[in-house]
Formats: C-alpha cells, structure tokens, sequence
C-alpha cells in the first residue's frame, strides 16, 4: 500500500505531516521533519514581528493528551520565509506549508501580501483558531468576520491558500461555516486546532502559568471532536476543498479513522510532541499495514467512505 496523497496541484509522498506549533518553531526542527517519513511540514504560526509567547510553564502533557497556551511565540514572519525560500532551492521537488496569521486584520493583509509578493510556491495556512491570545477572539467562531476576511483575501492572494479552524460543536455551526466556505477557492481546510480553554489539574493546582490554567486542549481527549470537523465538512464542502485532519492522531488505526472521515492529509501535534519524529515512520507503517489487511492500495480506496448504520 502507499500513503501518498493529493493537496491541490501538489502531490505528497506520505500523508503525515506534522501540526503547526509543534516541531517546527526554528530551522532546526524543521529540518528534524524534512528527514523524517513525514509528506511535508508546517511552520509555527507565523506573525509580522517575533513574539516571546506566554509565560512559561506554558505545555503540559499528560496520560491522555495534552494542554498548552503557548501564546503564539514565533521567530517573526521574515525568518520562515527566508527559510522556506531557502528550501525552494535545497529541495525543488518538494512543497512545504507556512501557518501564519496577523494581531490584527491590517497585520493578517499585510502578511499575506508579502506572501503574494514573494517567490514562495508552497501552501499558506491562515490561522483563524489561536485559542491562547488574551483578549483576541478565535476568529473563525465569528463567521461574519470571517466571511469578510477571506473576501477580502481573494481579491488580492492568488497562491493556494487553506484555513486552520477551531472546533465546532453545533450542526447548524457546521452548516453556516461550510456555507462561507463554499464561497471561496479555498485549497483545504484543516480540522481540527486544540480545543479551546480546557483546565488541567494536578493535585491542587492547574499545570501551566498563562490564563489561570486554561488552554487548548489536544491528544486523546479530541479525537471524536476533531472526526467530527473533518466528516461533518467532508459532506458539506466542495471537493475541490480538501480537508486536513488533525488531533488525537497516536496509531494508524486513528489516521485511517481521519482519512474515512473524509481526510487528504493527517497532522499529528501532541503525539509528535511526546515521541519525537519517528512517530511519522511508526503511524505510516501501522496504517500500511491496517491497508495491506483491507486491501486497499492507495488511501483514495477508502477516503470519505465512512460507513453508516
Ligand atoms: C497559533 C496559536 C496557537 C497556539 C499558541 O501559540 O498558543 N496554541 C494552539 O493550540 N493553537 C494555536 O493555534
């Protein structure tokens, strides 16, 4: 079997990738997922300057996943696209995905300008889901804002372009968001970002500093939510929107579950954190191997085929 897989007009050799914020904060790490088994990679969410992030501790994992409020620290916009520019030229053959997103909507055009305007020909991520800036709202739970942003957006970004989301929880949520993204040539939506503001206590205490203890919640914990988001838009997209899939990814068996769901490509966050990069090798191997078991030779045999009582 083999897990290559389609995103657009780009074409992947293995359907992992690693989620935005995890592996891949500096150059060094990146580098760690280019000579990994993982398809591609994407960068930590990118903002015009740098940002320190929150005050630590700031990440905690725990038996069944984890929770962070990281704070969107990032080397600032110039560093990754310098990066990425770079990797045009050591490795023309692949594609790789810039996560970005501005502290305000005047910050957001401006990036993706600088976007449109440089010699970048991989994928940008828009983040509409950082659940851990205080003050600033997850964009993408306000649909009118969001509806504005992208029209916007598309009359000036021409590159591909796809969207980071946050959970929803609500059916009628699934059909307006999918009804402002059917407006739009989106190339993919990525479902699902950490589920927001959860608490994690031990003994006494919550686990990380910023916000009291509350913060995105990821792991084990989200896997039928995130299933959801990726099915529930499956359904209601156009196709030539792909989804990505991510959270709660720890074996094959649940990437096989994300790609029935409806899912091109499969972002693993909390497992990669806790494992390291030979986690792509080990989940590729166990979905070949539930594949090889079933019959099915490429993942389009099974994609979207969910079946229903
Ligand atoms: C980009 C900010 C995000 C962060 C963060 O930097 O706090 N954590 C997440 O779980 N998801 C995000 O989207």
């Amino acid at each position: 079997a083999t897990t290559k897989t389609k995103i657009g007009d780009f074409e992947f050799e293995n359907c992992f990738m690693n989620a935005a914020g995890v592996y891949c904060y500096d150059k060094n790490e990146l580098e760690q997922v280019i000579n990994s088994q993982a398809g591609t990679f994407v960068t930590k969410t990118a903002t015009l300057q740098s940002r320190p992030g929150n005050p630590e501790p700031r990440y905690h994992d725990t038996n069944l996943g984890s929770i962070n409020s990281m704070g969107l620290p990032n080397l600032g916009f110039d560093y990754y696209l310098e990066y990425l520019l770079e990797l045009q030229k050591t490795h023309p053959d692949r594609t790789f995905f810039f996560s970005l997103v501005g502290m305000s909507t005047e910050d957001t055009h401006a990036l993706l300008k600088k976007v449109q305007e440089s010699d970048f020909k991989g994928i940008t991520e828009l983040n509409l889901s950082c659940p851990n800036v205080p003050g600033k709202p997850q964009i993408a739970y306000d649909l009118e804002t969001t509806e504005k942003l992208l029209t916007d957006i598309f009359s000036y970004f021409k590159k591909p372009l796809g969207v980071k989301l946050p959970p929803y929880f609500d059916i009628v949520h699934f059909d307006q968001a999918a009804a402002v993204f059917n407006k739009f040539p989106l190339t993919f939506i990525n479902c699902i970002n950490s589920i927001g503001n959860g608490l994690v206590i031990e003994d006494e205490s919550v686990v990380i500093k910023p916000k009291n203890g509350f913060g995105g919640i990821g792991g084990e914990y989200i896997k039928p939510t995130a299933l959801a988001n990726v099915h529930a838009f499956y359904k209601r997209l156009n196709p030539s929107i792909k989804i990505i899939g991510t959270g709660g990814v720890l074996t094959g068996q649940d990437a096989f579950e994300h790609i029935l769901c409806g899912a091109s490509m499969v972002q693993i966050g909390t497992t990669l954190h806790k494992e390291g990069p030979s986690a792509f090798e080990r989940i590729t191997n166990e979905l070949k191997a539930i594949m090889d078991k079933k019959g099915y030779k490429t993942i389009e045999d099974f994609r979207g085929k969910l079946k229903y009582l």
